[in-house]
């Protein structure tokens, strides 16, 4: 890569980069990048927004592809200096198979670390996830821990084990001989629960709480914790892991940082109450307005219905028991591993994360 940066001549792939997450990803090496040459986005789904890139002074490369095809993948790494994996199926609500989530999150990334060796990429960037160490299946919380807080990581859904698998297959590629005869360099980033312009499960709570009349029912007690970190600044932090990775491998290879910024510890309920307040909703209750033991079964009554609707038509709620499980066990970070290793700070701070998030809630309430 020395050379190309000299010339300022990188080519960088993401994948999955019309997502939520791979769209800031995206626009932010677009503005944070100068190095940049062409900046390739290979996703299954192209989204129209990419027109608008085109007109730049980077080379916007739009790939319609899919991971878990090989000779897909391979074509579209071919030259790139650096691999930003961030496609996957988010799939914690039984919409997909654990079959096809396993081949997108598992093989597709085998898929991309293979394309890597192959071709001679020498970087690759994996964003996996806080569910790869929990909550885990005992619901035993994770009080602000850190990347070395021991934690027994039990997982049975297929959402949270594809991508301790994935990681694992990233984290292991890390020093294998590409070609040319250089070493891969890897990590990966374990986001909380992001939130921000685009998140998709925040709309479901929006409009949840719009067809109830302006209000949403306290569900999990304000004392549990759930991490959450703003999109623009999980985006900054693959954007700097990729600046920073050629120049400290042997610091940065093989490594896994948690994400955070500066959002506060809250329930997850009262976090989304930072947004969807100043829009008009509101929380009814100080405390959970049913038992826990009635949540548990309506929990467990979705999976039936799910399962004996599957014939007729998808039935997919917000809540079933892996989602409550996962909102009602504290699970948060604490951790300055990123700042140590390459000089992480969060870019928006919580007050600007907090605006910018709100202000997209309030465009997609004029749209609705
Ligand atoms: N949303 C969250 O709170 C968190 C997400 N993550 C991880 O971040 C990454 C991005 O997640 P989001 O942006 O939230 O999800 P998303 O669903 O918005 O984005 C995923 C992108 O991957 C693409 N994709 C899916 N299957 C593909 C395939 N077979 N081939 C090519 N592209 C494919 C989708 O079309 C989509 O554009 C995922 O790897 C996810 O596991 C990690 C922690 C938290
Ligand atoms: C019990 C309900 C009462 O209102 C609330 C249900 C909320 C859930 C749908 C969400 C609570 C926690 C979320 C997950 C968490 O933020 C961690 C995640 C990390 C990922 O890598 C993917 C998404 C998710 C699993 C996220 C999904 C939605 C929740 C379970």
């Amino acid at each position: 890569m020395a050379d190309s940066a000299q010339t300022q001549e990188l080519v960088y792939l993401v994948t999955g980069g019309c997502g939520f997450l791979g769209e800031h990803v995206v626009r932010m090496l677009l503005q944070r990048e100068p190095r940049l040459r062409e900046l390739r986005i290979f996703d299954l789904h192209l989204g129209p927004w990419l027109e608008e890139l085109k007109t730049g002074p980077v080379q916007v490369t739009a790939i319609q592809g899919d991971v878990t095809q090989a000779h897909e993948v391979a074509a579209a790494v071919a030259g790139a200096h650096v691999v930003i994996h961030t496609a996957g199926l988010v799939d914690v609500f039984g919409k997909t198979s654990p079959e096809t989530i396993h081949e997108v999150n598992v093989q597709g990334t085998q898929n991309v670390i293979e394309a890597c060796v192959q071709t001679g990429t020498r970087f690759l960037i994996y964003t996996s996830s806080m569910e790869v160490v929990g909550p885990n299946i005992k619901g035993q919380p994770f009080y602000r821990g850190n990347e070395n807080t021991p934690y027994e990581a039990v997982h049975r859904h297929p959402y949270p084990c594809s991508k301790a698998l994935a990681e694992r297959l990233v984290l292991e590629a890390n020093g294998r001989e590409v070609l040319g005869g250089l070493p891969l360099v890897t990590c990966a980033l374990r986001p909380t629960g992001i939130y921000g312009e685009g998140h998709q499960i925040m709309r479901d709570f929006y409009h949840q709480g719009l067809r109830l009349g302006g209000r949403l029912f306290r569900a999990i007690p304000a004392s549990v914790e759930h991490g959450r970190v703003y999109v623009g600044n999980v985006a900054w932090m693959h954007v700097l892991v990729a600046r920073e990775l050629e120049h400290r491998a042997a610091l940065m290879g093989g490594q896994v940082y948690f994400c955070y910024d500066n959002s506060p510890y809250k329930s997850y309920e009262d976090f989304n109450m930072e947004f969807l307040g100043p829009c008009g909703l509101r929380l009814v209750g100080t405390r959970p307005l049913m038992p826990y033991w009635l949540l548990v079964l309506l929990a467990a009554l979705n999976t039936l219905l799910q399962w004996l609707l599957r014939p007729l038509m998808l039935y997919a709620p917000l809540l079933n028991p892996y989602t409550l499980a996962v909102a009602n066990t504290t699970f948060t970070v604490s951790t300055d591993k990123a700042r140590r290793h390459f000089g992480y700070e969060p870019l928006f701070s919580w007050e600007e994360s907090r605006t910018r998030t709100i202000r997209w809630v309030q465009t997609v309430e004029g749209s609705a």
